[in-house]
């Protein structure tokens, strides 16, 4: 079992995933592959409903190939999703305030992020999913004001003491 990185939107998780190792997936890369096209012209296209199919096809058959997993930060709203990480064992949640990940993704111009439109309605998301998160990791670290080098250094230290 391997390393599943969980937490919002612009926690880190895509970010911190690539210094952990070179065998790493970022499943929304994954599923742009999958769906060939981006992720916001899927849900405009599609919704979110029919994203949330794709995203658990796409965690099932990854989850199979023991890499270092950046999930999305909804892979929490699925329960199938949930069912797998809950057999997991290194489920680690990149955990930060709202606002200071609201920072991030308004200065994030790489990656377009259709449920991150509207500040309040993301803080609603990021309220509703933040216990969740808390529930099904196995590790949390707080990321406000951490380099990503720190953030994968802590995660190292913490899988060579298991
Ligand atoms: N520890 C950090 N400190 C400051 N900015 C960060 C940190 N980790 C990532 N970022 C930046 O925040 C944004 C979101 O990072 P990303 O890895 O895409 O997060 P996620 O995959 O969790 O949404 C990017 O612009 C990234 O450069
Ligand atoms: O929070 C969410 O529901 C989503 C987070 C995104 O991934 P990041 O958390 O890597 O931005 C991506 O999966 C999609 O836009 C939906
Ligand atoms: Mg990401």
């Amino acid at each position: 079992m391997s390393i599943i990185l969980i937490g919002f939107m612009g926690a880190g998780k895509s970010t911190v995933a690539k210094l952990l190792s070179n065998d790493f997936i970022d499943l929304d890369k994954m599923i742009e592959q999958q769906i060939e096209m981006p992720i916001s012209t899927f849900f405009d296209l599609f919704g979110e409903d029919d994203f949330r199919q794709v995203e658990q096809e796409v965690f099932e058959a990854a989850i199979h190939m023991d890499f270092v997993i950046a999930t999305g930060g909804g892979i929490v709203e699925n329960t199938g999703n949930l069912d797998i990480l809950g057999f997991q064992n290194q489920v680690v949640y990149l955990k930060s305030d709202f606002d200071s990940l609201w920072q991030r993704i308004l200065k994030d111009d790489k990656n377009q992020r259709p449920l991150a439109k509207d500040k309040e309605f993301a803080r609603k998301l990021f309220e509703k999913r933040t216990p969740v998160y808390e529930k099904v990791a196995d590790l949390v670290i707080a990321v406000e004001n951490k380099q990503p080098d720190k953030i994968a250094q802590e995660i190292r230290d913490w899988q060579g003491n298991l």
